[in-house]
This record gives structure tokens, sequence and C-alpha cells, in this order.
């Protein structure tokens, strides 16, 4: 694919393309993490969403099966979380090459298989989530999984990327870029990425590793967040916080200050900012796979963080970074540029925003 093609400017595309029904149960279609739909389900909607990984592009062809499984499912569970919604079932699409990936030459497919479902099925259990379908199919090119997530919300609560309002806070989950460190590790140790200046127990490369390959989706929180009433606008992070807060800001037409101090960080990612401050600034904010949570409440939120977080994991707490400035009187396009939406502050002082908010398919490199 040339390098000029934005992943977008695609989307716009096909949103241009697509003739389709003008259905009027459609509550909310293209441009969110899922889409709302009036499915008949008395007091509830339904909510909708699809995932992509391929090896190569997404994880390593040689990843262990049940963390792939895993992923998998956590990314669009994620996205159904980014909503509010509860997630109830969905669909797995996967094409399987010919050729095994390493380490499974003996008997490639099924202890692949068996493996890769053993995964998914535990997260999928822990969240009552149901498979009922799919496809399955060879493919010339790399392994590629695909799932279709379907969620329910109670009528007109779920929580999109629209409704961010001037003097709102801008909170995030968890802490941002442990998954793009330990990339940048695997990257390393596989001879196609640059030492990084940092020394690691074998306790905190584990955990860094599951930070990438078993990111867990903020579901209890989503939902909380939604039933708090004080939430505006949701989107869970897995482009990178800027790219995602950007479409946040973009479908909302507002504009915001993000403090990088406040940024949260890990303690492997804080030792890093000591040695290398840029780098650990550019993971934490622009390379995604974090499957946090970025949402935008009323600032009295704050008083009601200690019931939102009781009994949850440290990956769901919140940290504020940053206020809504302003907004504008349009609608907001969620598919526009957010470039000039974000103004980053280091203790007070602006500080230039990097040039790639995010991950983007067909960026050119
Ligand atoms: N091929 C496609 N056909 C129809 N809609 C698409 C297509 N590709 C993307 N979209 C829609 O465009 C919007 C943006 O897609 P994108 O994959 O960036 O979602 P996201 O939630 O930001 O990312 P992620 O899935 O990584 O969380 C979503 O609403 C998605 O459903
Ligand atoms: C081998 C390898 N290379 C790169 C990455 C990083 N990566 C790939 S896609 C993506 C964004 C989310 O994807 P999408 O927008 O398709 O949902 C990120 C952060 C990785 N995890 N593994
Ligand atoms: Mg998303």
């Amino acid at each position: 694919m040339s390098s000029h093609v934005s992943e977008f400017g695609l989307i716009r595309d096909i949103i241009a393309r697509h003739a389709g029904a003008a259905r009027t149960d459609v509550r909310l279609g293209i441009g969110d993490d899922a889409a709302v739909l009036d499915g008949g389900c008395g007091d509830e909607e339904l909510v909708a969403t699809m995932d992509t990984l391929v090896a190569g592009r997404h994880f390593f062809a040689d990843m262990d099966a049940a963390a792939l499984g895993h992923k998998a499912l956590a990314v669009n569970l994620s996205d159904l979380a980014a909503m509010g919604a509860t997630p109830t079932w969905g669909l797995l699409s996967l094409a399987l090459p010919d050729a095994p990936p390493p380490g499974h030459e003996r008997h490639w497919p099924a202890a692949w298989l068996a493996a890769f479902m053993g995964g998914l099925d535990a997260l999928a259990r822990r969240h009552d989530f149901a498979l009922v379908g799919g496809d399955t199919v060879g493919t010339d090119g790399p392994l590629q999984l695909s799932i279709t997530a379907l969620g329910r919300v109670p009528a007109g609560r779920a929580l999109g990327r629209r409704g961010a309002r001037p003097g709102d806070w801008i909170w995030v989950s968890g802490t941002l870029g442990d998954a793009a460190l330990a990339l940048h590790l695997a990257f390393a140790e596989r001879g196609r990425g640059p030492d990084l200046p940092l020394a690691l127990s074998a306790a905190e490369r584990a955990w860094l590793q599951a930070r990438l390959e078993r990111p867990e989706p903020q579901v209890a929180l989503g939902r909380r967040l939604r039933d708090s009433g004080l939430a505006h606008a949701m989107a869970d992070i897995s482009d990178g916080l800027l790219a995602d807060l950007g479409h946040i800001l973009a479908a909302s037409d507002a504009r915001a200050r993000v403090d990088l101090e406040h940024l949260p960080l890990s303690t492997p990612l804080r030792r890093l900012a000591a040695a290398d401050p840029a780098l650990a600034r550019q993971l934490a904010l622009s390379e995604g796979d974090d499957y946090a949570l970025c949402v935008v409440a009323a600032p009295a939120l704050a008083a009601h963080l200690a019931e939102l977080q009781d009994g949850l994991p440290p990956a769901a707490r919140l940290t504020c970074i940053g206020e809504i400035t302003a907004a504008g009187e349009a609608p907001g396009d969620p598919l526009a540029d957010p470039h000039s939406l974000i103004t980053l502050h280091a203790d007070g002082h602006p500080v230039p925003l990097p040039a790639r908010l995010g991950h983007e398919h067909f960026a050119a490199s």
C-alpha cells in the first residue's frame, strides 16, 4: 500500500461510498469505538464493534498462542468498555496460513488452536461473554484474527466520543506507555531496534510483557463511569493517548490542555524517563496498545473516585491529566485531524506537540 493513503481517509471514503439504508434504528454509526443500535431490546440498546489482529503488524508471529487469544478478545472488550457497555456475544474469524507459526511446526494448527482458545475463553468467562459463531479460512497471507463483539447498554446511556465540554477534566485509567515499552524491548531483543537505557528485573520485564500481551479491558470501570452520570465522553486508548483524546476532541469540536507532569507512569517508565525523557514521553503519549480508558467528565467526578474504583485493580485507577479548554458550536467530526486541538504543558510551560499523535496504519515511516 502506498504511503500517502491515510487510515482515516480510507474510512471517510467507505462512509462516502456506502449508500446503505437510512435506518432510524442506528443510534450511533461509524466514527466511535463501537456502534449503538436499537435492536428492539426494550430499554436496552445493542453495542457492536470489530477489531482485527494481523501477525507482524499487531503481534509477533511467535507470540504465545494463549496470550494472543486473550488479546484478540481484550481489544474488542476494550472498545465495548469505552462505550460503558456490558459485553455479551461475539463472532470469531480465523484466517490460518498453511505455514505454522514458529514453535508450532509439529501440531499446527490443532495444538496452537487449543492454546489460543484457552486464552480467549478464560477472558470470555470472566466477562460472561459467549462466542456464538465465526468463520475459519486458509490464507496465503499472515495469521489474522478478527472478532466482532456485541454488548448491551441502557437505552440512551452509551458514552460516545462526542460530549466534551469546556471546564471538564480529562482522566486516564492505569499507567500509560508500558505496552509500548515492552514492544521496544522486544524489537531490541530481536535486533530490530536500539537498546534502551534501562535495567529491568525479571519480574519487571514479565510485568511489562503482560501489559503488552494481556491487556485488561476496563469493562467494570467503563460501566461505573457511565452510571456516575458525570462522564461526558469516553474512548479507549489503542492508538495512543494524543490520538484517541484527539478523536474525542474532534467529535466534540473541543480543545484541550494536557499537563505532562501528571501522566501516570509505572516504575519502569519513570526510570526510563530519568534516562531518556523524550522516549518515555513518546511511549506514554503516542505509541498506543495501552487499552486504558480516556474519559472526559465534570470536575465533580474527583469527589467520587473512591467509590468508582472500589474493588477494582490498579489498572482501573484514574488520574486527571488535563482539562477541556474550549468547545465550538459545531457538532464535530470524529474523523477530523486533531493536531490543532491539543496543547501540551510541562510544569506550566507550553511544549510542542509531536508530529505523530498515535499509531496509524499506512502512515509513512
Ligand atoms: N472498513 C470499515 N468499514 C466501516 N467502518 C469502519 C471500517 N474501518 C473502521 N471503521 C470505523 O471507523 C471508526 C474508527 O475506526 P478505528 O479502528 O480507528 O476505531 P478505534 O476504536 O479508534 O480503534 P480501535 O479499534 O483500535 O480501538 C470506527 O467507528 C470503526 O467502526
Ligand atoms: C509486532 C507489533 N508491531 C507493532 C505493534 C503496535 N501496534 C500495532 S497496531 C497498534 C494500534 C492498535 O491497532 P488498531 O488501530 O489496528 O486497532 C499498535 C500500537 C504491535 N503491538 N506489535
Ligand atoms: Mg477504540
